[in-house]
C-alpha cells in the first residue's frame, strides 16, 4: 500500500480550478518532486495534503485511510505530515532551540529537559548544534531554513512536504538546504517537494511529476522525464526551465 495516495483531488478557489482531478501515489521512503510553472497548483496541492485547504472532490489516503473526509480533526494528521514553507516563519524573539521545542512542548506536554536530548540530536544531525542558542536574526537564511526543517522533524512526522523551500534563499545558501533534503531521504523519510530546482529533482527524486493548470501532465522516473519527456507541454516547460 502506498504511504500517500491522491485520487481525483479537486480544489477550486471560486471559479478557478487549481487542482483538477489529481492522481498521485507516493510509496514509503520515496521522494517525489512536483515541478511546473508558477500557478500550476503545486503549493495548493501540498496545502491540500496537509489539510490546510479543504478539497472539493476526490480523496487523500494516508496509509490507506482517507484523511480528507469533511469534519475530521486535521491536527492528528498534521502531526503525521510535516510541512516546511518558503518563508521560514521562525519566531524572532525565540532562540532556534526554543522555536523547535515550542510545538512538541505544547502538543506532547513534555518539558524542555525531557525534549532536549532528542532535539539536540536533530540539531547535531543537520550541522546546527552550535546554533541552538542563536536567535533567527543571528542566523543566515540557509541556517534559518534548516532550523525550520528541524522544527518540523521534532514532531516526528511520517511524511514531509516542502514548498519551494529554497526559493527565498541567496543562491550560495541553497546547497546546504538541499543537503539536508538528501540526508532526510537517506534516512528513509517519505517526502513530497514543490521545487524549481531542476538539477536537484533530476538527481535526488524517485519520481517527478509535471503539473500544468492543476493537472498532472506527465510523471515518471527523473531520467525519463528530464531526458525524454513525452508530452509537448512537458517538453516546452523543460526547454524553458533548463535554458
Ligand atoms: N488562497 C487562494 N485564494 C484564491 N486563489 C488562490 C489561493 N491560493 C492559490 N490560488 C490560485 O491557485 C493557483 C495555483 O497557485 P499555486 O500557488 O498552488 O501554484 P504554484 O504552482 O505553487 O506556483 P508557484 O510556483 O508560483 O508557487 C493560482 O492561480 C493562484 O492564484
Amino acid at each position: 500500500m502506498p504511504k500517500l495516495a491522491l485520487h481525483g483531488v479537486e480544489k477550486r478557489f471560486g471559479e478557478n480550478v487549481v487542482c483538477d482531478g489529481i492522481d498521485l501515489t507516493i510509496e514509503e521512503g520515496q521522494m517525489v518532486c512536483l515541478i511546473g510553472a508558477s500557478g500550476a497548483g503545486k503549493s495548493t496541492l501540498l496545502r491540500c495534503i496537509n489539510l490546510l485547504e479543504p478539497i472539493e472532490d476526490g480523496e487523500i489516503l494516508l496509509d490507506g485511510k482517507d484523511i480528507s473526509l469533511p469534519g475530521l480533526d486535521p491536527q492528528p494528521v498534521r502531526r503525521r505530515i510535516g510541512m516546511v514553507f518558503q518563508s521560514f516563519n521562525l519566531f524572532p524573539h525565540m532562540t532556534a532551540v526554543e522555536n523547535v521545542m515550542l510545538a512538541p512542548r505544547r502538543l506532547y506536554r513534555k518539558s524542555r529537559s525531557a525534549l532536549l536530548p532528542e532535539v539536540t540530536e536533530l540539531f547535531e544531525r543537520f550541522g546546527l548544534k552550535e546554533r541552538m542558542g542563536h536567535y533567527p536574526d543571528q542566523l543566515s537564511g540557509g541556517q534559518q531554513q534548516r532550523v525550520a526543517i528541524v522544527r518540523a522533524l521534532a514532531m516526528k512526522p511520517e511524511v514531509m512536504l516542502f514548498d519551494e523551500i529554497t526559493s527565498a534563499l541567496d543562491p550560495q545558501l541553497v546547497g546546504e538546504v538541499l543537503d539536508v533534503l538528501r540526508l532526510l531521504k537517506d534516512s528513509g523519510m517519505t517526502m513530497v517537494l514543490a521545487t524549481h530546482e531542476m538539477a536537484f529533482a533530476r538527481e535526488a527524486a524517485d519520481k517527478v511529476c509535471f503539473l500544468k493548470d492543476g493537472k498532472v501532465i506527465e510523471e515518471g522516473a527523473p531520467e525519463a522525464l528530464f531526458d525524454a519527456p513525452q508530452h509537448p507541454d512537458t517538453q516546452a516547460f523543460l526547454a524553458r526551465a533548463l535554458k
